[in-house]
C-alpha cells in the first residue's frame, strides 16, 4: 500500500535572524526573524512605518542593520556592500522609481549593467549583445516602441516597467520590488501582475512590498505581515486574509 508523501517545506530564499535597526529613537527592525521560500511570490506587507523598507535596504546592503544575520540560500549576505548581494543573484526596485531621467530608455538598461556612467559612449562601441538583451526585455514590458525615448517623458506606470527591466538585466534569481503598483493605473497593475506571474514560472523568486491588498492576496503564495518592525504573522494568503493579529495591526485596535 503506497503512502501520500509528506508536503516537503519549502526551500528557504532569503532569510533573516534576529535584524534589527534603529535611527535615533526610533526603531525601524525590531529583531525581524523571516524566511521567505524560494521559488515563490513573496509578499511582505504591514502599516506605514512598519518597517518594510528598512527590511529592503538591510538586506541589500543599502543600509547597516545594528543587529542580526541575513542568509540567501543559505549563504551569509549580512554585511555585505550592495554590489556583492547583487552578485549573488538578488535585485532589487525602488519605491520611487530610479532612472535616469535624461538619459534614453535603452541607455537606462545598458547603463543598469555598466554602472560607471558610459552607457552611451560603449553603446556606440558595440556589445551587441547586452543591446540585443535590452531590447528583449524591453518588448517583454511592452514599451520598445519608445526605446529611444528620454525615460523622464515616460508615464510614471511606464518608467516601473523600465525599472523593473533595468533590474532584469543583471538576471537576478531574487526581484525584490518596493511598491510595484504604487501610483500606477489598474490596467498596469494588471500587466505588472502578470508579468510577475510570467517570470516567476519561469523560475525567478519574488519579494514584493506592496499596499494594494488585491495584488497582494491575488499574486503571492506566500505573505509575511510585518508591525512595528517585526513579523507578526505568516502564511498563504486566504490566511493572513482573516488573521486577527493582522487585522488589529491594520485598523489599530
Ligand atoms: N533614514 C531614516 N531616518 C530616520 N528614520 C527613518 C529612516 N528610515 C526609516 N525611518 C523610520 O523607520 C520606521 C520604518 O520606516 P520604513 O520606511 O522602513 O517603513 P515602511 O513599512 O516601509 O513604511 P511605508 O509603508 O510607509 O513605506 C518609520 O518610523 C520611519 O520614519
Amino acid at each position: 500500500m503506497s503512502e501520500a508523501a509528506p508536503e516537503s517545506e519549502p526551500a528557504p530564499s532569503l532569510a533573516t535572524t534576529g535584524l534589527t535597526k534603529a535611527f535615533g529613537g526610533v526603531t525601524a527592525l525590531d529583531s525581524a526573524t523571516v524566511t521567505f521560500h524560494h521559488g515563490k511570490v513573496n509578499a511582505l506587507i504591514g502599516p506605514n512605518g512598519s518597517g518594510k523598507t528598512t527590511f529592503f535596504n538591510c538586506v541589500t546592503g543599502m543600509i547597516r542593520p545594528d543587529a542580526g544575520r541575513t542568509a540567501y540560500r543559505g549563504r551569509d549576505l549580512t554585511g555585505r556592500p550592495p554590489h556583492r548581494i547583487a552578485r549573488a543573484g538578488i535585485g532589487r526596485s525602488f519605491q520611487l522609481c530610479r532612472v535616469f531621467p535624461r538619459m534614453t530608455v535603452l541607455d537606462n538598461l545598458l547603463a543598469a549593467v555598466r554602472p560607471h556612467g558610459l552607457a552611451g559612449q560603449l553603446a556606440r562601441s558595440g556589445r551587441r549583445e547586452e543591446t540585443e538583451r535590452a531590447r528583449d526585455w524591453l518588448t517583454r514590458m511592452g514599451i520598445e516602441h519608445l526605446e529611444r525615448a528620454e525615460a523622464g517623458r515616460l508615464s510614471w506606470g511606464q518608467q516601473k516597467l523600465l525599472e523593473l527591466a533595468g533590474v532584469l538585466m543583471s538576471e537576478p534569481e531574487l526581484i525584490l520590488l518596493d511598491e510595484p503598483a504604487g501610483g500606477v493605473n489598474p490596467a498596469l497593475v494588471d500587466r505588472i501582475g502578470d508579468l510577475v506571474r510570467e517570470l516567476n514560472a519561469e523560475g525567478r523568486t519574488f519579494l514584493i512590498v506592496e499596499h494594494n491588498m488585491d495584488m497582494v492576496m491575488s499574486l503571492s503564495d506566500h505573505v509575511v505581515v510585518f508591525d512595528r518592525g517585526r513579523p507578526i504573522a505568516q502564511g498563504p494568503p486566504q490566511v493572513i486574509q482573516s488573521d486577527e493579529r493582522v487585522l488589529g495591526a491594520y485598523l489599530g485596535i
